[in-house]
Parts: C-alpha cells; sequence; structure tokens
C-alpha cells in the first residue's frame, strides 16, 4: 500500500498497447520506462476484453511492484478493485468520483481529467478526501488522445487550473500535465506553469507515446528523466541572471553587439520591413528579411543570430511555429511582437497560438497589447482607456510584470513611459513549487521615459523598429552577456534617439531619416551615461 503523500508524481507513464514498436511488449516498454525513472504507471485500454484487461493489469502490477511504483487502472473501476491496485483514473465522463470513493475506499488514490478552472471548483467541493490529483490537459495536439474533446489548452490553459486550485484551497490536489509532451517543450511547460502567485507549479509530467511508441523506451525514459531533473531552463545561450542595468553594464552590451554583428532575422510586416532592415543596419548588426520556412533552420545556425517575429506578417501560421522552432531548438533568442494582440479574434487566436507554441526571449507590445496579454483589458479594466496615453502607470508596471511572470520573459510595454520586467526567474524552474512564492508584483520591473516624443506615433513602424533594436541588441550578446542588460539597453537607446531625432526633424519625413542617424551616433559612440532617456526601478 502506498501512503498518498509519498506519491511520486514526476513522471507519470500511461500505457497505450496499440503504438508498441516492432519487438517490443507492453511489458518491455513498461520495464524499460520504470528501470530509467518512470515513478508512476498508468494503465490504459480502450477497448479490450476484460479478460484479457485483467490478464495484462496482473503482469504490469508485477512488475511496478518489483519497483516499488504504485499501479492506476485507468476507468475500469472493477478490474482496479479485481487486482487490488493502487487506484483509478477517471475522466469527466466516467463514473462520478464520490461513487469512486465508495467503492474504492479512502486509501486508495483517485485521478481524475481536468480542463478547466470551474472542474477544479467541483473538486474542491468535494474536499480533500475525493480527487488526489488531476491529469491537467490535453497541453498540446496529439494523435494518442483517439476523437479529442478538448481542444489543446497551451500552458497558459494549465496556469488557469492551477490558479483555480490555489482560488479554490484544494491545496491537498496534486497535478500532472497530459497531452503531446515530448523532450522540446517539456521543460518549458514546467518553467511556465506556474500559478499566478507562485505558489505551485506541475507536480510532474504524464505521457504515453514518446515512451510507448519508442523503439528503445529506455533511452527515451533517461532522456525525460534527465529533463525533470534539470533545474535551468536554458531557453538562450545568454545570462539570464536578474541584474539591474547600468551604464557600464549597457556599454558593455553595446560593445559585444558592435563586436559580434549579430543576424537579425526579420518576420513582419510590409511597412516596417524596410525601415526595420535600416534600423538593424545602424545598431551594426546585419537584417535578413525572410520568410521562407526552408532556410529558417540555417539561419537559427548562424553565430548570433536572432529572430524578431512580428505578427503583423502576413507569413503562413506554419512558417511561424518553424521560426520558433528553429530557434528555440538552438537557444538562440525570439523577441515576440504581438501585433494588435486582440485587436481581432485572428489575431488574438494567431497570436495565442504562437505564444503557446515556444519560448521567447523578450515580448515587447504597446499598451493595449500589453493590458490585453495581462488579461487586464477593458472588461476588467473600469474606465481606465487601455489604447491612449492616460494609463495609470502604476497599471501598466503591473501588466508588464504580469506577462512577464506568465511567459518567463521579459516583458517590455512601450508608450510615453516604457516599462521592462524581467519573469526569466534566471531559467530556474521546478515541479511542485513553482516560484516558491514569489508573484508578478515581485518581479525586478525598470520604467524608462524622456518626456513625451509625439511625432513618434506619426510614423510607421516606429514600435516595431523598437523590436528591431531589442532583437540586435539580444542577438549580439555573449554568453556571459545579460538578456535585461541587453532589452533595456535597447530601449534607452531607442526612447534617447527617438527624442533627439524629434528635436532635429522638420516634420515625419525628416524624423525617420533622423531617427536612424541618431540611433547610428549613439550606438557607435557608445556613451550611455550620456543618454537623455532615464531609468527607474519601479
Ligand atoms: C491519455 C490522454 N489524456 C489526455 C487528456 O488531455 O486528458 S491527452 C492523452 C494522451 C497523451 O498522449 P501523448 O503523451 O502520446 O500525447
Ligand atoms: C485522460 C487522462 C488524463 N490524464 C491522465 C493522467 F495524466 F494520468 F492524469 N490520465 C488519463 N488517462
Ligand atoms: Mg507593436
Amino acid at each position: 500500500m502506498f501512503a498518498k503523500e509519498d506519491v511520486n508524481y514526476s513522471l507519470y507513464l500511461v500505457t497505450d498497447s496499440t503504438m508498441l514498436p516492432p519487438g517490443t511488449t507492453l511489458c518491455s516498454q513498461v520495464e524499460a520506462g520504470l528501470k530509467n525513472g518512470v515513478t508512476l504507471v498508468q494503465i490504459r485500454e480502450k477497448d479490450i476484453e476484460t479478460g484479457n484487461f485483467i490478464e495484462e493489469a496482473l503482469d504490469v502490477q508485477k512488475i511496478c511492484k518489483k519497483y516499488n511504483v504504485p499501479l492506476i487502472i485507468n476507468d475500469r473501476i472493477d478490474v482496479a478493485m479485481a487486482i487490488d491496485a493502487d487506484g483509478v483514473h477517471v475522466g469527466q465522463q466516467d463514473m462520478p468520483i464520490p461513487m469512486v470513493r465508495k467503492l474504492l475506499g479512502p486509501s486508495k488514490i483517485i485521478g481524475w481529467s481536468v480542463g478547466k478552472p470551474s472542474e477544479v471548483e467541483t473538486l474542491a467541493k468535494w474536499g480533500p478526501n475525493m480527487v488526489d490529483y488531476i491529469g491537467v490537459g490535453t497541453l498540446f495536439p496529439t494523435l494518442t488522445k483517439k476523437n479529442p474533446k478538448k481542444s489543446p489548452m497551451g500552458p497558459q490553459g494549465a496556469i488557469a487550473v492551477l490558479d483555480a486550485l490555489e482560488e479554490y484551497k484544494a491545496t491537498w490536489c496534486r497535478t500532472v500535465g497530459i497531452g503531446g509532451l515530448h523532450p522540446d517543450n517539456i521543460q518549458r511547460v514546467i518553467c511556465q506553469c506556474v500559478a499566478t502567485n507562485g505558489k505551485r507549479s506541475l507536480d510532474g509530467i504524464s505521457l504515453v507515446s514518446d515512451i510507448m511508441a519508442a523503439p528503445d523506451a529506455c533511452a527515451a525514459t533517461v532522456r525525460l528523466r534527465g529533463l525533470l531533473d534539470r533545474t535551468k531552463y536554458r531557453f538562450v545561450d545568454c545570462e539570464l541572471n536578474e541584474s539591474f542595468p547600468t551604464a557600464d553594464s549597457i556599454k558593455s552590451v553595446i560593445s559585444q553587439v558592435s563586436d559580434n554583428r549579430p543576424l537579425v532575422q526579420h518576420v513582419t510586416n510590409k511597412v516596417h520591413q524596410n525601415f526595420g532592415a535600416n534600423v538593424t543596419l545602424a545598431l551594426g548588426s546585419s537584417p535578413i528579411m525572410s520568410e521562407i520556412q526552408s532556410e529558417v533552420s540555417e539561419l537559427a545556425r548562424i553565430p548570433n543570430s536572432s529572430l524578431l517575429l512580428n505578427t503583423g506578417s502576413v507569413a503562413p501560421i506554419e512558417m511561424l511555429k518553424a521560426a520558433i522552432n528553429a530557434y528555440n531548438e538552438v537557444n538562440r533568442p525570439i523577441t515576440f511582437d504581438p501585433v494588435g494582440y486582440s485587436a481581432t479574434e485572428t489575431r488574438l487566436c494567431l497570436n495565442d497560438t504562437l505564444l503557446t507554441y515556444g519560448q521567447f526571449a523578450c515580448i515587447k507590445g504597446n499598451c493595449s497589447e500589453i493590458l490585453s496579454l495581462a488579461k487586464l483589458n477593458k472588461d476588467k479594466m473600469r474606465g481606465v482607456d487601455a489604447s491612449s496615453g492616460k494609463n495609470d502607470i502604476a497599471l501598466l508596471a503591473r501588466a508588464t510584470q504580469i506577462v512577464a511572470f506568465k511567459y518567463k520573459t521579459i516583458a517590455v510595454c512601450t508608450g510615453e513611459h516604457d516599462f521592462i520586467a524581467d519573469g526569466t526567474f534566471g531559467g530556474e524552474y521546478k515541479l511542485s513549487s513553482g516560484t516558491s512564492g514569489v508573484a508578478a508584483e515581485d518581479l525586478p520591473c525598470v520604467m524608462i521615459e524622456n518626456g513625451s516624443i509625439p511625432i513618434m506615433g506619426d510614423i510607421t513602424a516606429s514600435g516595431c523598429s523598437l523590436g528591431s533594436t531589442i532583437a540586435s541588441f539580444i542577438g549580439g550578446l555573449d554568453p556571459t552577456g545579460n538578456l535585461f542588460d541587453a532589452v533595456v539597453g535597447a530601449v534607452l537607446l531607442y526612447k534617447t534617439a527617438g527624442k533627439l531625432a524629434s528635436t532635429r526633424c522638420q516634420g515625419s519625413g525628416s524624423f525617420h531619416v533622423q531617427l536612424i542617424d541618431a540611433l547610428y551616433q549613439l550606438f557607435h559612440e557608445n556613451k550611455p551615461e550620456k543618454w537623455s532617456a532615464s531609468l527607474k526601478k519601479f
């Protein structure tokens, strides 16, 4: 018998006997998993004769006992009772939980599939003696679950479920993420799926095909175990440690950019392309405006590559996903600019999909975009106009911190005042205890201002080209360079150049030219201590 608090949910194998590679059996795959770090097993058979199920379950149970790992039966309470399994897992449409508990008694483990906060409210009402853990999913698209009823919720959907557990005080309830989990997304899921109060993250991940369909289930499990036992999520090859930027640290960033001449791949809207390329060149970097899916992996592998993904681009979503994958795969940075984030249903859906799909070094938006990303948009904000400059400074700072926290990224909110918050937590992540109670409002956040520069709003691509500046600075960092310094340095430079250009220009046409000149001069002069824009810790 297993004491419930001793159950280790970290690597939870759910079996499937319909995807076994030649030369393997259900038991050989399960044993390979158990030998290499699987901590919990669930037998799941959708259409099988009861007699065969019992036989199979007894075989698997013998192996689990050998490794002292609990065995859970999916759906079939009768089979679980017949073989005295350690528990069951049921879905929303299966036998109601209170009945399952009545049949199994208090010491058995009961798991429940949960896809939304309202289901958490229900389990919380049942109290601590009913549901012991929940499967939070479907996180990503998967072919394993036939006739999928739920559309993929992504890490943000899982966060909503974790928040509901905290809101309804279901502190006893453990959680595993499930659905389309593989080595390329597991660290990101554990790192991002943290309750907004910072008090809990997933207790583990649960998967089927990554092990059951693996020709070498030992190697597959070893790889998964390694990812779960690591505590650092290196999604860019530069430093993520939280530091307060200084003139010297920014001077150092500019020297690195100047020496390393980063390749900045722009996937962006047509209007921004030309100006963005010129801004990038002014910053000693080399732009490439490519939306060709087949070359994105090669570009990502060029030293000091950096991707600027501006979703005003009309490139097909498959290309955008390929670009995110390519840069994430080689730990090169992506700057994400969700243009018009929630202005239309189309943009909301596109941006939400892309945000679910990869890890971004920096997410930059204007007030409206950041307030929407933080889910602080209009309906939540009585009487504050999210699109004009009249926004409450504290609200914008908070929204920037919330976006930084939700996506574990450097968030930038542009406007009369620019805000930059560091939600990377140094790339540190851990199962179960989240960020140890550190919440969005505790994140390092700075405000940059330089008085109003009205003409900035009168030219095209001024916001988008801040994206080019950030992508250049991040891309140009040495491995010892600091991500937060680079983003803050880029925004400080851009705001200083904007102010300088506005005093030199005769109108919006010459402002474009003056802005590029100012960026060029300030960059090559590299004296941040003389810049007019002010930096304040929030
Ligand atoms: C068994 C199961 N339940 C899901 C849910 O969302 O509740 S998704 C799923 C299948 C997960 O398989 P794979 O790891 O191969 O993607
Ligand atoms: C449908 C399911 C959802 N989640 C889980 C688990 F991961 F175990 F919680 N198992 C299932 N069979
Ligand atoms: Mg924008």
